[in-house]
């Protein structure tokens, strides 16, 4: 989609074509909002500012619609193939790799109460093996606030393929 159609589309519409970006209603709602844009430049940095205000609870709703790494994404839905697409880096034959990422879920989700997240594009599943036992070491405010710099990691870099 161009810019010119995101700014020149109703609401409903323009809300729909970004959606896959995060499950957070409210910052599509808002990203559609500030519309129109003069330049994807704009369009970005306003996404990104209003990316800048997740909490815990924004965090908790996006994760319903990331699947865990290392886990292939069922369904035919947009998140879902964008998200195969992503952790397409992660080899699904290396069954330690795999079985080392499913302890590695399993103890995050045990200690912080919700999924591991990460921004997977261009990082192998030994990269992001490596990021989730580090960050295991951290606090639960200093992993909340990575969480959500990697969500919006994801977000921002779904919403650039939305418009490239
Ligand atoms: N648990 C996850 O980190 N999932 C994901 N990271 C991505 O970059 N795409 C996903 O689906």
């Amino acid at each position: 989609m161009s810019l010119e159609q995101f700014n020149q589309a109703p609401a409903a519409d323009a809300k729909q074509q970004i959606a896959h970006c995060v499950a957070i209603a409210d910052w599509s709602e808002a990203l559609v909002a500030a519309r129109p844009f003069a330049s994807l430049a704009s369009l970005l940095t306003t996404a990104n500012a209003l990316a800048g205000e997740w909490d815990a609870q924004a965090l908790n709703q996006a994760l319903s619609a990331h699947p865990r790494i290392g886990e292939k994404a069922q369904g035919t839905g947009k998140e879902a193939t964008l998200s195969r697409g992503e952790q397409s880096s992660v080899n699904a034959d290396d069954l330690a790799l795999k079985q080392a990422l499913q302890a590695g879920n399993a103890a995050y989700e045990e200690q912080f109460g919700r999924v591991f997240l990460i921004r997977a594009k261009g990082r192998s599943g030994e990269e992001m093996l490596s990021e989730l036992v580090r960050r295991l070491a951290n606090d639960p405010q200093q992993e909340q606030q990575e969480a959500l710099q990697q969500l919006r990691e994801i977000t921002l870099l779904r919403l650039k393929e939305t418009f490239a």
